[in-house]
């Protein structure tokens, strides 16, 4: 039976039109399906950082700030991630924690809601630090909190609500939430938005000018391959922009930073969600990784994501006995983000079993299995074997014997 998959997947592999891009990045035997937690290494990002390191602050030092680009790099590399989530120029910034720009983006919005609105929206199964970030923008704001089901949110937002966070794609189950409609839904209540997009971000069109997102944010790690903690990005809708109070206004967000006055008078535009001196190792080993992207279209890797994710549940299906694991990422292709989440027992040892024979996806608890599916660099052939060794773990026979 796996022939006639492994052989579906070599047809698949040659059809691939992006299957060349995997020769950008840094990669071995492994089957790499843990692009949704940390990206893998663009072969443009070391000798960068060395350049960076040696010429840029080795040799030239102080200058580097005008010479070398630093002390623009937060919207220059704001303004390329731009076109990967569906905004003009002039919107996003790079820099800090995604759980910092959370922080700005919610109490930001609280501001802009503007009297009579004190109620924060949290989607509740969100991933944990955005939760965490609201309940304390909340304390602060003096707002209540109230977590909420995404798919409940038309029903429960309302005239005192100032802003609602959504996760665009849930981080346990994959599941994609519909970002047009639920926008819609909380603007037609006079609320305001903040998408967490941390696992859509280079995976999938978001479209934030076209749905008229009010703020968003996102990591840089996972599918735009940054790095370990590479700085995360904060999109201000440009007509917000003006009326954007940061709760972190740094000397970086200040209009004349240089001028050292006490008194803080915004940046125009989205420069004032900076806040203070960038991370440039890490943010110019991201702007170097993000070259991998020069003549790559999201419609190409949402196209090539959906294929993977449905021929990965194809061989379960045919591969793994019924029962022993369950999907909880939903069939629909419109529902789903690019990660398969298989529930099953004892998945933690499974997982550990998985990765020892060289297929790398993660544990989340207390019983997920989560693949990850970056198209940039997993072919088909990547998919069939996962899905084998999977059943040959849960079928408990030793590594290497055929399925
Ligand atoms: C949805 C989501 N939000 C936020 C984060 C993390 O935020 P930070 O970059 O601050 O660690 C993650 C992953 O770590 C995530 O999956
Ligand atoms: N950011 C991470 C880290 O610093 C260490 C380990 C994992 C992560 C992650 O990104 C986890 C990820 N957001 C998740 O979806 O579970």
């Amino acid at each position: 039976m796996s022939e006639s998959y492994a052989k579906r997947a070599a047809e698949l592999d040659a059809a691939d039109e992006l299957a060349s891009v995997r020769a950008r990045f840094v990669l071995d035997d492994v089957v790499y399906l843990d692009g949704n937690s940390l990206g893998a290494l663009p072969r443009s990002v070391p000798g960068r950082v060395e350049d960076v390191v040696r010429r840029q602050w080795g040799s030239l030092r102080i200058r580097s700030w005008d010479e070398s680009g630093w002390w623009t790099a937060p919207e220059r590399i704001g303004d390329r991630i731009a076109p990967l989530v569906g905004a003009a120029a002039g919107q996003t910034v790079v820099g800090d924690s995604t759980s910092v720009n959370l922080f700005k983006a919610l109490v930001g919005a609280v501001r802009l809601a503007g009297e009579g609105r004190d109620e924060i929206l949290v989607d509740a199964t969100t991933f944990p630090t955005d939760g965490y970030i609201a309940a304390s923008a909340a304390r602060l704001t003096g707002c209540t909190l109230r977590p909420v089901a995404p798919d409940e949110v038309p029903g429960a937002v309302g005239p005192r609500t100032a802003v609602v966070l959504l996760n665009h794609v849930d981080y346990r189950t994959g599941r994609l939430y519909d970002l047009p409609s639920l926008t819609a839904a909380v603007h037609a209540a006079g609320a305001l938005v903040v998408w967490d997009l941390c696992h859509s971000a280079g995976a999938l069109p978001v479209g934030l000018d076209e749905h008229g997102v009010d703020l968003a944010v996102g990591c840089t790690y996972k599918y735009l391959n940054g790095g370990p903690g590479s700085p995360a990005f904060l999109y201000i809708r440009r007509d917000l922009q003006a009326r954007f109070d940061s709760p972190l206004p740094g000397w970086n967000s200040h209009a004349d930073p240089f001028g050292m006055t006490p008194d803080f008078s915004p940046a125009p535009g989205a420069l004032r969600g900076r806040v203070g001196t960038p991370d440039i190792l890490s943010m110019l080993a991201l702007e170097a990784a993000l070259e991998v992207w020069d003549d790559v279209s999201v419609s190409a890797v949402r196209a090539k994501s959906l294929a993977l994710t449905d021929f990965f549940l194809e061989c379960v299906a045919a591969y793994v006995p019924q029962g022993a694991v369950e999907s909880v990422t939903p069939s629909a292709h419109a529902d789903r983000g690019s990660q398969v989440a298989l529930r099953c027992q004892g998945a933690d040892a499974v997982m550990r079993s998985l990765i020892e024979r060289g297929v790398v996806g993660d544990f989340r608890a207390p019983d997920v299995l989560r693949f990850g599916f970056t198209p940039l660099y997993v072919g088909f052939g990547d998919v069939e074997r996962a899905a084998r060794v999977l059943a040959e773990v849960l079928a408990g026979e030793p590594a290497g014997a055929p399925v």
